[in-house]
This record gives structure tokens, C-alpha cells and sequence, in this order.
């Protein structure tokens, strides 16, 4: 399999240089060359598969000539025996033809786990079999960085640094980071919003002189193919346990950076039948505004009860555009140009081909509450504030009952009690494997919002 860049001026890579790099050199982010597409009848015989052989099924045309069969298999069975379901993803029912895909079974709780644990050993083999070290260098918003630092922390060849905004994680999340203390992780808490860790994060991809040219920079973020291709299993799954390919799916996807739902337009474009994807958002509604309105116009970022969606410039949407461009690198080079400093609007045909399938809903802290508390009171089940956006916007903007409408369940309500205790319910208590986190020690090094300061930090520790 070989990956183009969006923007259609960089060498094209195999999926090795793909995994141990984050943008394009042009800036764009890389994209499979073609993707694999099935037909139903292979679709429908997988459905007895269990998650990780379905994953085997889907992900190893990606990595094809880059890692062999037997250890991919290995390495998916070894991660997602890690979890704490033994269906991986399982499905709950909230609603006739309602479901929540439940992604937080993993160790950090959060849909980051299934692409993270498996990103991980995928590192592992590529940087030992190389004899390279590397550095890993990823923003989060609470998420991510956890997952990274859970599924790199084994990782021989590498130093990971994660920029989150200071004070704007919760507290379950700042712990599952800072408590992770060992000689090669560096939680830095940025004095800035999510927005300036991730610019912070995508400059340094650009110029990385910063490193002496000794190491390379490697992602963690979905900027990095490899998270979105393993995240494009689970629609998979979810579709085939509720009497898919023979009967359609709809998604509703709470969404930040876009990955979690461009993996979903994916497993669409692969073959699998998928009715509509919702694009929840929460107040930071750039998405939302752009789809309904066709108006894409940043405003400032808002701090919500669903934090790790508070994010304005939205990473992967460069990827859904590139396909509406008819994958012309050369006008998406232009667009993303244009839309970093003015407002901007696609043409008319275009924008239709993405409302075929998409819709989009803006769900507000009250209303994220006030659907926290109405699921909880008609079913028992207690949904996370991200959870309980796609789950709102699901039934404002379904297009059927036809359909099972599955919300992705994105992380687990115990990582988020400010917003569960705002909606008047009790907080759940820590999983068994976390149940001292709040009397671990904690590492963190707080930083400025300066690019400099940050990679001045970084290089001292990285030649330590
Ligand atoms: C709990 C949770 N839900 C939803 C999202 C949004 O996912 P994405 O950024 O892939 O759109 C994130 C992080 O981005 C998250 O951590
Ligand atoms: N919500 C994320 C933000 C980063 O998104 P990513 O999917 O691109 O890593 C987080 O929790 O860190």
C-alpha cells in the first residue's frame, strides 16, 4: 500500500515512513494511495470473527509489505486481549434501534485505546527492526495523551513528550498522564488552549531542526495514519453484530479532530453500508456551522464539560476535503491556505456530495446534561458528556428509524464527574486498576504558550 499526501507535493511512502511521521513535508496529511473496497458477500464473512481477526481483516491490507502476517496477527490479539470486555467493543442498548458502541473498555478508558495499544507494538517492530530512536511528540486534550503514553510507555526507542492546556484536562485525565513517571515521559502542561498544543505540535513536524537532525519526530495524534486505520474496525464490527452488510448502519460520531469519523466515512467508502454519520459537536460547532451554514469561520475556542472536544481547528477534515476535491492535492493546498486566515465555503456540488451522507448537531453544556440525566432516568445507563452528544444529536438528526442508529461510546463517564455531577447524578467510582490514582505522585512540567520554550525543553531532555 503506498500514501499520498493531501496536498500533493510530497514523496509517497510506504506504511513504515507512513507510521514514524505525522505531516506530509508540504504540510498535508497522508491518505492510502487507493483504498481496499469489498464486495458484501466478503463483508458478510467476517461476521463471525472475533474483534481482533475482523481487525486482522481490515487492517492488513494497510501494512501489507510492512509487517508480516503472523506477527500482525500476534500484535492484534495481543492488544486487544487488553481489554476489559471480552467482546473488545460491545453494544448496548438504550433505545428500539438506539445502541451505544462502548469504546472506553480499553486501559485509559477512551476510544484511543484501540488505535494507541495496537500503535504501540506496530513502533515497537518498526524502530527495533531499523535500530532507530525516536521522538514522540503529541497534543491532547485529556484523551490522547493517556492512550499514547499507556500504549508507548513498553516502547525500547522512543521519548514521548504530550502538550495538553494546563488546567483545561480533568482531573482523572491530568493523573492517568502525570502519574505515568519514567526517565523518557514529559507531560508538559501548555498555559493555552488545545489549539495552540496542536499548532505547537504541527510546527514542529515542519521544521525539525529543533532535534539537530539526530531524531525524527513521530505522531501520535490522528494526523498519524495509523490511528484512524485502526479505528476504522470497530464500524465494522459494530455493523456486522447488528445484521450487517444486509441491513444498513447509521453513526453518530462525537467529534473534535475529526478522526473518529472520518474512520467511519472510510469502512463507508470500503464497501460497508452505513446510512448516515452524524457529526456531533459540542459549543466548539466549526463543523456543524460548516456543514448546515457551508461557512467554515473559526471562532474562539470555549471551554465545555466535554473538553477533549474542545477543539476549533479540526485536523482530519483536510482528509474528508481532499476526497470532495476529487483528491486534487493542488486545490486542497490552496483551500487549507485560504481557510487559515479567512472564511470559507466550497462549491455548492461539492458540499452536497458530503451532506449524501454526513449531518451534523451542536450539542450545549445544558443540553449535554440534561441528555445525561433523561438516558440515565429512562434506562439506568450512565453516558459521559462526549457519549451523550452523539447520543443527543443522534435523535435530533436521524434519518430513519429503519436503522439502528449506533452513537459511538467515546470514553467512560468516570473520566468526566464535574459534568455527570452537573447533571445531578453521583459520579462513578474508579476501575479497579486505577482505584489509587488520586494518591499517585504526579510528574509535570508546566510550560509557556512559545513554541521555543517548548522545543528548548524538549531538546534538553532529549540529549539528556
Ligand atoms: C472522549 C472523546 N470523544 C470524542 C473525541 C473526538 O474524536 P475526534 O477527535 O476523532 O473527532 C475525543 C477526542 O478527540 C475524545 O477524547
Ligand atoms: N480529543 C483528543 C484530541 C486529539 O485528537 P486526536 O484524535 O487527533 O489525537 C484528546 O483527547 O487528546
Amino acid at each position: 500500500m503506498k500514501y499520498i499526501s493531501t496536498r500533493g507535493n510530497a514523496p509517497e511512502l510506504g506504511f513504515e515512513d507512513v507510521l514514524l511521521t505525522g505531516l506530509a513535508s508540504d504540510g498535508g496529511l497522508y491518505v492510502p494511495k487507493q483504498l481496499p473496497h469489498y464486495p458484501l458477500h466478503e463483508i458478510r464473512s467476517w461476521r463471525e470473527l472475533p474483534y481482533h481477526e475482523l481487525a486482522f481483516k481490515v487492517v492488513q491490507p494497510f501494512v501489507a509489505g510492512a509487517i508480516p502476517d503472523d506477527v500482525l496477527k500476534v500484535m492484534l490479539q495481543e492488544t486487544y486481549q487488553g481489554f476489559a470486555h471480552t467482546a473488545v467493543a460491545p453494544l448496548t442498548q438504550l433505545d428500539h434501534n438506539e445502541y451505544v458502541l462502548e469504546l472506553f473498555q480499553g486501559p485509559t478508558l477512551a476510544f484511543k485505546d484501540f488505535a494507541l495499544q495496537l500503535f504501540g507494538r506496530l513502533l515497537d517492530y518498526v524502530l527495533e527492526k531499523r535500530g532507530e530512536r525516536v521522538v514522540i511528540m503529541g497534543a491532547t486534550s485529556g484523551d490522547t495523551g493517556s492512550a499514547a503514553i499507556e500504549g508507548c510507555k513498553r516502547c525500547q526507542n522512543v521519548d514521548i513528550f504530550i502538550l495538553h492546556p494546563h488546567n483545561r484536562v480533568s482531573e482523572v485525565q491530568r493523573r492517568q498522564m502525570s502519574t505515568v513517571i519514567s526517565d523518557n515521559i514529559f507531560n508538559i502542561a501548555v498555559e493555552g488552549n488545545f489549539d495552540d498544543c496542536q499548532q505547537m505540535v504541527k510546527q514542529s513536524f515542519g521544521d525539525q531542526s529543533f532535534l539537530k537532525d539526530e531524531r525524527r519526530l513521530v505522531a501520535v495524534n490522528s494526523i498519524n495514519w495509523a490511528r484512524i486505520m485502526a479505528q476504522i474496525v470497530y464500524y465494522f464490527y459494530a455493523s456486522l453484530n447488528l445484521g450487517g452488510p444486509d441491513r444498513k448502519v447509521a453513526f453518530s460520531v462525537p467529534t473534535g479532530n475529526f478522526g473518529d469519523i472520518f474512520a467511519g466515512y472510510l469502512a463507508r467508502q470500503m464497501g460497508l453500508p452505513i446510512e448516515q454519520l452524524v457529526i456531533a459537536t459540542n459549543q466548539n460547532d466549526i463543523l456543524h456551522r460548516f456543514m448546515s451554514q457551508n461557512l467554515y469561520k473559526k471562532e474562539p475556542l470555549s471551554h465545555t464539560l466535554s473538553p477533549s472536544m474542545d477543539i476549533v481547528v479540526s485536523s482530519n477534515f483536510e482528509r474528508l476535503l481532499f476526497d470532495l476535491h476529487d483528491r486534487d492535492g493542488a486545490s486542497i493546498k490552496a483551500l487549507m491556505e485560504k481557510m487559515s486566515h479567512e472564511d470559507v465555503s466550497i462549491e455548492v456540488d461539492r458540499m452536497a456530495k458530503a451532506r449524501e451522507i454526513f449531518d451534523s448537531f451542536a450539542v450545549d453544556d445544558d443540553l449535554t446534561c440534561q441528555t445525561i440525566k433523561q438516558v440515565y432516568q429512562e434506562t439506568g445507563y450512565l453516558l459521559d458528556p462526549h457519549t451523550a452528544i452523539g447520543v443527543k444529536a443522534a435523535r435530533e438528526v436521524r434519518r430513519t428509524f429503519a436503522v439502528p442508529m449506533v452513537t459511538l461510546g467515546t470514553a467512560h463517564p468516570v473520566k468526566f464527574s464535574d459534568a455527570i455531577e452537573r447533571a445531578g447524578l453521583q459520579a462513578p467510582e474508579l476501575p479497579g486498576h486505577m482505584s489509587d490514582l488520586f494518591r499517585r505522585e504526579e510528574r509535570l512540567f508546566v510550560l509557556g504558550n512559545n513554541l521555543q520554550e517548548v522545543q528548548n525543553f524538549m531538546a534538553e531532555k532529549v540529549f539528556r
